[in-house]
């Protein structure tokens, strides 16, 4: 059977109770014990590592969508626990209350290690799944832990060192824990301590911004701790009805909790709601009398209710940006209101899609829709630079840093976005060598051009794109894992235009917009023959492959009510599978299978470039894509093709 190492006899650990765990050496032997025989219960094997899978991103974006809140508040004090132990071979990582990692934030050199042991998002620590460990116990017994080395209950884990703290939410719920992992030969006794200040950090985050409608008091014997992460608060209705306090608060007040559920602020603090909250607008501090009579110092304040925050989020229209690409697709109106979620928040987005499908677009949506709307939005494709051109162009560059650098350098994308969002179109296109550049980007927020000394601060909201399987990247190693997640805090996928129910309102809204842009023009209808060979069509460029044939069949049109079948490009019917009929696009597609639906649409690529006689340029302005992906989908039409040499 597998025994708990006492903790008194690694020295390392001597003195974690002094600094920061709640137990005493033989109070740790009884919690590790605890946790051994509740490990042994589950079934596990100590010298068995289990499997290791973490969770598809889509269901890890909505374990963390349902922890929004928490991951919100948690994100920047992790930044910070982060610096503050830099270089100690160790990580950060936050769960939610099933112990399953949410984020985490490393040393480079540590987290390849940690990856071996699957300390990585979407990965569950909780003790059934891996027995004795700091995330796992620390949830099962709802208080900081440190397992240290061999504490750990599978052996695999043995390396690790780990201190952890769970959150509390504002009601006293444990909403998930907050652990820094490390070499276990790295043991540092501060560390428990800095995880439990970061802990409460996270928790008065969560409790001041938690009451909609609220009488907040701050307060502490000693003034100078009023506004620091020692405070006292305790949050009551606007008559003066208790509804919670946090852990501090909890304490100076001194009551039971059943107790404090039935008190009302005159009990607590000596006078009526009415009069402290008089004095909230005097800068001096206020004095209040506990029922323990000791006086304390307190500041008070009151936010009333915006209108918004009782209507359920779902009721709530979505801001005019994103309502603009609202055109009446299920899936489309999904993936709006997932994004209008964390709009006012800079969550890292990932947009998946095809190539046209408006990944683009709805990036500058959500931008539009950000509070940074009014900052810059740079966008950047990865698959358009050359490969040796990447790094000037995002992370900038001094005056002479290479042979051909512009004078006086280039700030670069990143340090222009500034203030605003950054676009990554076909981040699965950046060479490796930049995913390790970026990923320090946004863990250090600050970016040093090639050939400077200095970083300059950067503060930027990243979305992303791809068309591409991340994951399937990931698992050639083509694709860093801790990036992946950097940039995928949600994870949105829009489908492809053959996909979509919204076809005729799509063709309106593109045509209306075209119309806009050049000029006033009568309105112009789609036939009902042209619209069904529209929604025949398979749309290999999608959206923007739509608009293309839009605009060249409304200058043909022109002077004509509606655009007729006529005005459709040479060869267009062909494409839709024969003579017109009303059936969907899928049936003229391939029944299914990704692989299958590559082939097809490089078939359809050759015949436009039989068509325009090899030119690459006019079958992509044909087909609405860009050249790049013509010579793309070919190539990976030809490496899937068997009978293909080469
Ligand atoms: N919701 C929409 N309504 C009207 N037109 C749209 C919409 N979304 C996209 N488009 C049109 O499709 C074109 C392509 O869209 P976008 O550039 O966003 O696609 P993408 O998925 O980013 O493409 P790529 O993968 O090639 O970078 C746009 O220029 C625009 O003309």
């Amino acid at each position: 059977m597998h025994r708990a190492a006492h903790p008194a006899a690694d020295p390392a650990l001597a003195g974690a109770q002094r600094h920061g765990a709640d137990t005493d050496d033989s109070d740790r032997t009884a919690l590790i014990a605890r946790a051994h025989a509740r490990s042994a219960g589950f079934g596990l094997d100590a010298g068995h590592a289990p499997g290791y899978e973490a969770l598809a991103a889509c269901a890890l974006g909505e374990l963390v969508d349902a922890s929004r809140d928490l991951y919100r508040h948690a994100l920047p004090v992790m930044e910070t626990l982060h610096a503050q132990i830099a270089n100690t071979d160790s990580m950060v990582l936050l769960t939610d209350s099933s112990g399953v990692i949410l984020h985490s934030l490393g040393d480079g050199a540590f987290v390849a290690r940690a990856r071996r042991v699957a300390l990585a998002p979407g990965v569950s620590w909780s003790e059934p799944s891996k027995g004795t460990n700091a995330i796992g116990t620390a949830l099962a017994e709802a208080r900081p832990t440190i397992v240290h080395a061999g504490e750990h209950f599978l052996q695999a884990n043995h390396q690790l060192t780990c201190s952890c703290a769970p959150i509390a939410g504002p009601t006293g719920e444990i909403l998930g824990a907050l652990d820094v992992s490390g070499d276990h030969r790295g043991f540092h006794r501060h560390t428990m301590a800095l995880v439990r200040m970061s802990a409460q950090m996270i928790e008065n985050h969560l409790f001041a911004n938690h009451f909609p409608e609220a009488v907040l008091v701050r307060f502490h014997a000693r003034p100078e701790f009023v506004g620091t992460l020692f405070e006292g608060m305790a949050a009551f209705t606007p008559d003066g009805a208790f509804l919670a306090a946090n852990r501090s608060g909890l304490f100076q007040l001194g009551l039971a909790p059943q107790a404090l559920a039935l008190s009302g602020f005159a009990a607590l603090f000596g006078q009526p709601v009415r009069m402290a909250m008089q004095a909230r607008a005097a800068a001096t501090l206020h004095v209040l009398t506990l029922p323990s009579r000791v006086q304390v110092f307190a500041r008070i304040e009151y936010r009333a209710a915006p209108v918004s925050v009782r209507q359920p989020l779902a009721e709530e229209p979505l801001p005019p940006a994103l309502a603009a690409l609202d055109t009446g697709d299920a899936a489309v109106a999904a993936v709006l209101r997932r994004v209008r979620k964390v709009s006012g928040r800079d969550i890292p987005i990932l947009v998946q899609g095809r190539t046209g499908a408006g990944k683009e677009w709805l990036a500058r949506a959500i931008h539009a829709a950000s509070p940074r709307a009014t900052g810059p939005f740079v966008a950047v494709n990865c698959a358009a630079i050359p490969e040796t051109l990447i790094e000037a162009e995002l992370f900038g560059y001094e005056e002479g840093a290479f042979t051909g650098a512009r004078r006086r350098g280039s700030p670069g994308k990143l340090a222009q976005a500034h203030g605003g969002t950054l676009f990554l179109d076909e981040i699965g296109d950046m060479p490796l060598a930049q995913q390790v550049r970026l990923m320090r980007v946004l863990q250090e927020r600050a970016v040093t051009p090639l050939g400077a000394a200095q970083a300059v601060p950067v503060d930027v909201r990243v979305v992303c794109a791809t068309h591409r399987d991340l994951r399937a990247m990931i698992a050639e190693g083509s694709f860093r894992e801790d990036l992946y997640y950097r940039i995928n805090a949600l994870a949105v996928t829009l489908p492809a235009l053959c996909e979509r129910s919204d076809l005729p309102v799509l063709v309106e809204r593109i045509l209306q917009r075209q119309r806009e842009e050049s000029g006033p023009e009568s309105p112009l209808r789609v036939s009902a023959q042209a619209m069904a060979l529209l929604r025949s069509h398979p749309w290999p460029g999608n959206i923007r492959q739509l608009a293309n044939v839009l605009r060249t069949a409304a200058i043909l049109a022109e002077g004509e009510v509606e655009i007729g079948c006529e005005h459709l490009p040479e060869g267009f019917e062909q494409e839709c599978g024969g003579p017109v009929d009303l059936s969907p696009c899928a049936t003229t597609a391939p029944a299914s299978g990704a692989g299958r639906m590559r082939d097809w649409e490089a078939g359809i690529i050759r015949q436009a470039l039989a068509r325009h006689g090899g030119n690459v340029s006019h079958a992509a302005r044909e087909l609405g894509v860009s050249r790049n992906t013509i010579y793309r989908r070919l190539k990976e039409g030809l490496d899937d093709d068997p009978a293909a040499e080469g």
